[in-house]
């Protein structure tokens, strides 16, 4: 059984092991690969387990022995479902893993845009406050959140732990879902339409996964239903977000801040217009990156071919 793991370095960049997988075939491990080296690298290979590198149709049109995708992530959007599907191949995800992780990061970004820790952090190294007549001084307005409304398009795992901790912080929860499935109550959460969302909410934090329905759906048109004092974080996928719109409107104050986790190209281009704004926060796409999350990620990666191989696939995503 040839397995070929074509971008493990994100999940192990040295501090896992992959033994539990070699158990399973033979391994070839690239730590990343170029996507017009898919084909060449995956053309002798049952089993491909990427992580961010596509999968697309011409890709998976040229690699006959292809039986099984393992996504070594949630998201799945890099993979071509239906043409795996056309072909019989099962794609598999790895859900839940990162949830409390990325809920976590939320609020990482969330407090940072409140508190401004950093900016005031290197205020007091460069000896802003040594130099200061007072006990203390501020570099930015400070912002609670008790009684702010967060609004959560999407409340599926990520989004349900998002509301937990805000309730926690006695913020009031609203939320949109697909519109496809029966909304699930959820104590503490109202639902809500969209565009009632995007008028009352405070915070609007993205948990819905990346497809067709949920590219670029927050553009120009839906940051001006926000309020000039919204902030909005996106840990979910950086195309949720048409990002020369919200770069225009954070430029002209039009929304107060945003923190992303994640953006339209990974890593993006330098010039990037959200790289030079200091009302954005960006981090490297860290939030499922802990090493509680990674060896979750891991092991699940490892069961999920274990029963693929068995004959009784599991976390079988799209066909
Ligand atoms: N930054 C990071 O490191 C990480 C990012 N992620 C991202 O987070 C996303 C969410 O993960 P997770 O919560 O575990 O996934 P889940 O599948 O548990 O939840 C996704 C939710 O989004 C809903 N949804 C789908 N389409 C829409 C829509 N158009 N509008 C509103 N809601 C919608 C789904 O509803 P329904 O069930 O009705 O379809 C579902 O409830 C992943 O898809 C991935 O892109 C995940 C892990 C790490
Ligand atoms: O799990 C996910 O969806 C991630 O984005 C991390 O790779």
């Amino acid at each position: 059984m040839n397995i070929v793991v074509l971008d493990g370095y994100t999940l192990n960049p040295g501090d896992l092991s992959w033994s539990a997988l070699e158990q399973l075939g033979t391994v070839t491990l690239h730590d990343r690969t170029p996507e017009h080296e898919v084909v060449s690298r995956a053309s002798e290979a049952d089993i491909v387990l990427t992580n961010k590198t596509p999968l697309s149709a011409a890709s998976i049109a040229q690699l006959p022995k292809l039986r099984y995708i393992g996504v070594l992530a949630t998201g799945y959007n890099i993979v071509d479902i239906e043409a795996a599907a056309k072909r019989g191949i099962v794609v598999a995800n790895v859900p839940s893993y990162s949830t409390y992780s990325v809920a976590q990061l939320v609020f990482a970004l969330l407090l940072e845009l409140c508190h401004r820790v950093g900016r005031h952090d290197d205020a007091v190294k460069s000896g802003a406050w040594a130099a200061s007549p007072d006990f203390c001084f501020t570099r930015a307005p400070l912002i609670e959140l008790a009684g702010k409304t967060i609004g959560l398009i999407g409340l599926g795992r990520i989004g349900r732990q998002t509301a937990r901790i805000a309730l926690a912080m006695g913020m009031r929860v609203v939320a949109v879902g697909s519109g496809r499935t029966a909304p699930t109550p959820e104590e503490g959460v109202e639902w809500v339409t969209l565009p009632e969302l995007l008028q009352q909410a405070d915070v609007v934090s993205l948990h819905c996964p990346l497809t067709p329905a949920t590219q670029g759906l927050i553009n120009r048109e839906r940051i001006a239903w926000m309020k000039p004092t919204a902030m909005l974080i996106n840990t979910s996928r950086g195309p949720l977000i048409v990002e020369d719109d919200l770069a225009a409107a954070l430029r002209e104050q039009r929304i107060q801040g945003a923190g992303l986790d994640v953006l339209a190209a990974e890593p993006p281009r330098a010039d990037n217009p959200l790289l030079a704004l200091p009302n954005c926060i960006v981090t490297p796409h860290i939030a499922w990156a802990t090493k509680e999350a990674r060896v979750r990620l891991m092991d699940t990666a490892v069961a999920n071919l274990a029963a693929f191989l068995a004959g009784k696939p599991v976390h079988v995503v799209g066909g």
